[in-house]
């Protein structure tokens, strides 16, 4: 067995434990087959191909009884870590798999890129790029990518009621790379309400880096996405 580098290292820790509610699957969207496998498998490849990144926890629901029945088979050899420890919310589940890498011995001092399921059309390069950008910074940052449509706010009868200036606006991807010590302390401060891990960050007046990425690694949310995100596989 290879030995595990000395602190600081990085982890990735994958929340797998969402139920796809908006996807309309009838199931949860991560063991959607997409491309011939099941998407959490596509998204496991892709961090399991960046040398830097020491070992990946995911992150999964105490009930899922899938995971090694459909993800493993799908990737003969696969040695990273699962924890069935997701609760009720996405903030939640992390919290409970930052606790799990304590338990297997990461530090405060560590980094954890944390990275969502659902965003199966991760590239290595990417994470690369957020590791270059962060390693040297005190604080961490995130995948993001600038807002290119104009910006409608709209009301409940889906009305328009304001254009928004979008000029500084960036829409949030994943991975997020914070300090295990700094994102468990800001996500238990923010708890539920925080919707990624930067705003829990944020909330302790740090100022995450904004690392551009693609457009192309979108979250698969809405049910015309998977084929998309298919398309884009199969390429
Ligand atoms: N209680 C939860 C909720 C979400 N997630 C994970 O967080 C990521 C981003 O969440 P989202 O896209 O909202 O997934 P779901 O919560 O599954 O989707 P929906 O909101 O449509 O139900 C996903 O990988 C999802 O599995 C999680 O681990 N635990
Ligand atoms: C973390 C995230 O993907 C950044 O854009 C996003 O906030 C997750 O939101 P969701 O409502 O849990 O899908």
């Amino acid at each position: 067995m290879n030995p595990v580098p000395r602190s600081p290292r990085c982890f990735a820790l994958v929340p797998a434990a969402g139920i796809g509610e908006r996807s309309g699957a009838g199931m949860p969207k991560q063991y959607v087959e997409i491309a011939g496998r099941p998407m959490l498998a596509h998204t496991l490849a892709a961090l399991a191909a960046v040398p830097r990144l020491v070992q990946t926890l995911v992150v999964l629901s105490p009930a899922d009884d899938r995971f090694e029945s459909t993800v493993l088979a799908a990737l003969p050899g696969y040695a990273g870590w699962v924890a069935r420890v997701g609760g009720a919310s996405r903030a939640e589940s992390v919290l409970g798999g930052l606790a799990e890498l304590r338990r297997r011995g990461a530090a405060d001092e560590d980094w954890v890129l944390v990275h969502d399921a659902a965003r199966c059309l991760l590239r290595p390069e990417w994470v690369d790029a957020l590791l270059d950008a962060c390693l040297p910074d005190a604080v961490g940052g995130l995948l993001a990518q600038p807002i290119a449509d104009t910006l409608k706010a709209g009301d409940a009868a889906g009305r328009v009621t304001a254009t928004i200036d979008r000029r500084d606006k960036w829409a949030a991807q994943t991975p997020q790379m914070f300090r295990l010590g700094l994102v468990e302390r800001a996500l238990r401060q923010m708890g539920a309400a925080a919707t990624d891990e930067a705003s829990a960050v944020e909330a302790l007046g740090l100022a995450p880096r904004l690392v551009r990425a693609s457009m192309a690694n979108f979250k698969v949310t809405w049910p015309e996405d998977f084929a998309l995100a298919a398309k884009l596989l199969a390429g």
